[in-house]
């Protein structure tokens, strides 16, 4: 297994944290979320309904190039909804794989309205993640179909990544 830094990217509540955790066991790395490197007031801007702009996203994003350079190994769950934040990204390491989790905003609007407790809230603000989101191509991700469950998300990571034989994973 020669992967060993791994993002897991794509708007909110498109499932980067279950999979990235589940993806992080599975591969015996740290993960780690992004949420938990936003600014006090970054968080606070989000929590009042505002998205976030490239400048507000500057400094973080240089933190997590900074985190991704440290780690030997690693599962990042990050939006990196732009092309250029996803450059920024792998200055920490030019040989950083992305796994991009897309699905359309009714798939994903419908998981949000089941979560609780969570700062990201409103149906504006998944439309501004849709709006910011630049999709990557199969050339700069891979791309994972998150319609169907947490089991076969994960499944399609583990071949995308070629890591284990699928089997492995039936349980
Ligand atoms: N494939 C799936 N099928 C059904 N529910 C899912 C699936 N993936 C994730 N979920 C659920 O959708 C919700 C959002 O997932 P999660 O919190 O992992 O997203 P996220 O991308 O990390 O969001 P955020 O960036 O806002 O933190 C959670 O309640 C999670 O359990
Ligand atoms: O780039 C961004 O706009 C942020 O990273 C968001 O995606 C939120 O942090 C996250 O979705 C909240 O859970």
């Amino acid at each position: 297994m020669t992967v060993r830094k791994i993002v897991v990217m794509g708007v909110s509540g498109s499932g980067k944290s279950l999979v990235g955790e589940r993806l992080g066991d599975l591969l015996d790395v740290q993960f780690f979320d992004a949420d938990d490197y936003h600014s006090e007031s970054n968080v606070q801007k989000m929590a009042n309904g505002i998205p976030l702009t490239d400048e507000d996203r500057r400094d973080w994003l240089t933190d997590l190039a900074d985190l991704i350079r440290r780690e030997a190994g690693l599962v990042l769950a990050c939006s990196a909804l732009k092309k250029t934040y996803r450059d920024q990204l792998r200055t920490g390491d030019p040989s950083l794989k992305f796994l991009y989790l897309k699905g359309d905003f009714e798939t994903i609007w419908s998981r949000h309205a089941q979560r609780q407790d969570h700062y990201f809230t409103g149906q504006d603000m998944l439309e501004s993640q849709f709006l910011s989101l630049e999709e990557p191509d199969a050339n700069e991700a891979y791309i994972i179909d998150i319609s169907a469950t947490p089991e076969a998300v994960l499944k399609q990571c583990i071949a995308a990544l070629s890591i284990k034989p699928q089997d492995d994973l039936d349980q």
